[in-house]
């Protein structure tokens, strides 16, 4: 079998098919997952945004004025009801994305926090993230944060070329950027995380590798490399179907990842998952749940969770998505006490499917401890034991299965999406073996 090529999806495309701060983390069971279905991370969508960038379809809207007051309220309940619903005890992560949640008052956070705090248990070391755009405006907003409960800030800088910012149509420039970078480090040390793009049209290899290295020389100890996602309904995507614009090219893209993972572990940091990168054990508590299928709720206009709803009497997980339109969204909270549109009850394969599919974007894999919560008759030797496919991908050192558990190797972290075109296959065959009436969803 040739070597597959690597290929990088950004998190957005894992998103729609589906940190804790030491370096021992990587080894430990999450405690979502030790204590199990008592914790949950919470996720909370502002959906607002200043302009529409050109490459971006997350659920977001630019609304003429807002309405902060309904919005808290409306947070706050639907909070209050997930919580509720879902009974969990403890809350380790609370992660404010967006939209631009920098654009929402420090106070909507508080009143968020607060809520969480007297429902449920939410320790004070619990990592509690926003999501920054880079702004010229001085930072005396991010102090406030802080003082509402925030205590780590993801940073959208995408890029420190100005043209690059002006063809994404953010509304910061580099310098912006390493200003608001600077700022967050000073009042967050430890605790700033930056996401940058690469594969963006035209754009070269090595201008984007001294980028990376410009970035190392200011950023502090995480940082998301996000192949861009050319998606339907973009302008980005318009001008690149009409010919103003040069379609990506996916093998620099993937020329890119491969040297700036290289640059970054030269640099001291470890690849902790497919777009992910800390140092001195600054990964993320948040996502990391997600790539152990710990619960997760979702608060928010188009917020997606995964829990099980015990306080319905429901002992299955679902996977569930929030009404996407916010004043559509707030009438629903304001009617029932939350905003939740869809709901899907997962069966067993399907979350199997997920454990395989998130865990391998790890480093630390599936252990078969972790397996085993999930699944405690069939082990990984039974499911992947066996099977020849399974073998070459062995013999090539790109996936390997031995006492620890599953996990890809540093080469087949690159690739896993064409791993998983043989591991996902063999899952639902020795499924199928175990289990062979044809039960749809597991
Ligand atoms: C949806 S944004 C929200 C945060 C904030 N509004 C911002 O723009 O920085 C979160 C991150 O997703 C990434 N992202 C968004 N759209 C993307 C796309 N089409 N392809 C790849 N990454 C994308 C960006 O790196 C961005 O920082
Ligand atoms: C683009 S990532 C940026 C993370 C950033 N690099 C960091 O290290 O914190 C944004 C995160 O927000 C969460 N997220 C974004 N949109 C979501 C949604 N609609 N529902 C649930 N979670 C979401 C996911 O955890 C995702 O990884
Ligand atoms: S990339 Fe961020 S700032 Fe830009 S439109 Fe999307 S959510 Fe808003």
């Amino acid at each position: 079998m040739a070597l597959p090529r690597a290929r990088v999806r950004s998190w957005v495309a894992v998103t729609k098919t589906a940190h804790r701060r030491c370096s021992t983390e990587g080894t430990r069971r999450p405690r979502s997952l030790a204590s199990g279905n008592l914790s949950a991370a919470l996720y909370v969508h502002w959906p607002y945004c200043e302009k529409r960038c050109s490459y971006c379809n997350f659920n977001k809207y630019i609304p003429r004025s807002v309405d902060e007051a309904a919005m808290e309220r409306c947070l706050v309940t639907e909070t209050r009801t997930l919580l509720q619903l879902s009974r969990v005890q403890r809350v380790e992560s609370v992660f404010f994305g967006g939209g631009t949640p920098s654009l929402a008052s420090p106070h909507t956070v508080a009143a968020v926090l607060e809520a969480v705090a007297q429902e449920t248990h939410l320790p004070a070391d619990s990592e509690v993230t926003l999501e920054v755009n880079p702004t010229s405006a001085p930072g005396s907003r991010l102090v406030a944060f802080g003082a509402a409960g925030v205590n780590r800030l993801s940073i959208g800088l995408q890029s420190l070329n100005d043209t690059e910012l002006q063809l994404l149509g953010r509304t910061h420039s580099a310098s912006d950027a390493l200003r608001t970078l600077a700022e967050a480090r000073h009042l967050f040390p430890g605790r700033v995380s930056v996401d940058l793009m690469l594969g963006l049209p035209a754009q070269q290899v090595g201008p984007w590798l001294r980028q990376l290295q410009e970035l190392l020389l200011h950023c502090d100890d995480h940082v998301s490399l996000y192949q861009l996602s050319l998606e339907r309904g973009t302008a980005l995507f318009t001008q690149v179907q009409q010919g103003t614009l040069p379609a990506p090219d996916p093998d620099l893209a993937a020329e890119m990842y491969l040297e700036g993972r290289i640059v970054l572990r030269e640099s001291g940091f470890r690849q902790y998952e497919v777009s992910n990168f800390a140092r001195n054990g600054a990964l993320s508590t948040h996502n990391w749940t997600y790539w152990q299928c710990g619960q997760y709720l979702g608060v928010g206009p188009g917020a997606h969770g995964r829990f099980i709803p015990q306080g319905a009497g429901v002992h299955t997980r679902e996977a569930r998505i929030q009404t996407l339109e916010p004043d559509n969204w707030m009438k629903e909270v304001m009617l029932f006490g939350h905003g939740t549109r869809k709901r899907t009850p997962l069966g067993k394969l399907e979350l199997l499917e997920e454990v395989l599919a998130m865990g391998l974007r790890t480093d630390m894999g599936i252990t078969h401890q972790h397996w085993q919560y999930f699944e405690p008759q069939v082990t990984l030797w039974d499911v992947f034991g066996a099977s020849m496919e399974v073998e070459e991908l062995l013999e090539q050192d790109l996936l390997l299965l031995d006492d620890r558990g599953l996990r890809c190797s540093w080469e087949g972290l690159a690739v896993l999406d064409s791993l998983l075109l043989t591991l996902l296959p063999q899952l639902h065959k020795a499924w199928q073996q175990r289990c062979p009436s044809p039960v749809p969803g597991g």
